[in-house]
């Protein structure tokens, strides 16, 4: 099982788009830690995370090097999916069988074979503290919204197959309470990699890698100056979960204000 070995992932860099030599040493990647990827579109996120995916070896377009615990990582390791230490939830992930929720997870536990009881009742719980939309273990898993698949499958990915590394590729639209996953997986020690857009994952994270024109151009490291943002655009973000919520179930809205004033001067002069 993964959670008896800690992997630490280190990228090497490799080129940019015009074949230079992007301008980083190396980005360590260990249990615990939150990253997000960011850059416009284009410019190069989706390929990173994609490395970390296939454990690149000068072989993907960007010529990046993944290590694991510091060495190559074995043949075993790159192919053997019950093996391999990463597993990637994008905003395209689907689930095409046509079983029940239960009988997906079943399956699931009986593969992995973890032998620990009340897995599944845990693994619903879980997902549930992620989506807004409650999944059952009699529904469908073709039936489940997008919101409602992604949050069993990083609930899945957490407790059933026990992955350390995450990779959310764009999941931020998806209905998932962002903040709990986070948490979450901080407190389960995975390492987990956003692509995001999302300005509240950009800033909730222990590092974010900035993305330009195929090659890293920035690692920056939380330095305090962005406290005050970050808890307003936190209170933003709650409000526009509240207010999503309330609209889905068809209610009228009438909140008047998003910010407390006084956290507002307190943006303003910052
Ligand atoms: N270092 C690189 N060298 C050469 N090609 C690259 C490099 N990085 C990315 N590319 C290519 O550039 C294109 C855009 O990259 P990618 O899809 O990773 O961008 P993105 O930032 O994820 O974009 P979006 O936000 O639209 O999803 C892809 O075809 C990708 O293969």
């Amino acid at each position: 099982m993964y959670n008896e070995k800690a992997y630490e992932l280190t990228v090497l860099p490799g080129t940019n788009r015009n074949g230079e030599q992007e301008g980083f040493d190396r980005i360590v990647i260990r249990p615990g830690d939150s990253l997000s990827i960011v850059g416009p579109t284009g410019s190069g996120k989706s390929a990173f995370i994609n490395d970390i995916e296939v454990l690149a070896q000068e072989d993907t377009v960007t010529g990046r090097t993944i290590l694991v615990n510091g060495e190559e990582p074995s043949e075993e390791l790159v192919r053997d999916p019950a093996k391999k230490p990463i597993a990637l939830i994008s905003q395209n992930t689907r689930v095409i069988a046509d079983l029940s929720v239960s009988r997906f997870l079943a399956l699931h536990i009986q593969a992995r074979d973890t032998g620990a009881g009340r897995l599944m009742a845990r693994t619903i719980a879980l997902a549930n503290e992620f989506t807004g939309e409650k999944i059952a273990e009699g529904m469908r898993m073709t039936e489940l919204s997008g919101g409602q698949t992604r949050s069993l499958l990083i609930a899945d990915a957490i407790l059933v197959g026990q992955t350390p590394i995450l990779l959310l590729d764009e999941v931020e639209n998806a209905g998932i309470n962002k903040e709990r996953v986070i948490a979450c997986l901080r407190e389960y020690k995975k390492a987990v990699i956003f692509v995001t857009h999302d300005p509240y994952i950009a800033l909730i994270t222990d590092r974010r890698i900035v993305m330009k024109n195929g090659a890293v151009s920035a690692v920056i490291e939380p330095d305090g100056s962005e406290r005050v943002v970050t808890s307003t655009v936190a209170e933003i973000d709650a409000y526009l979960w509240d207010l999503r919520e309330k609209i889905r179930n068809g209610d009228r809205v009438d909140t008047p204000d998003i910010i407390p004033a006084n956290h507002k001067k307190e943006v303003v002069a910052a």
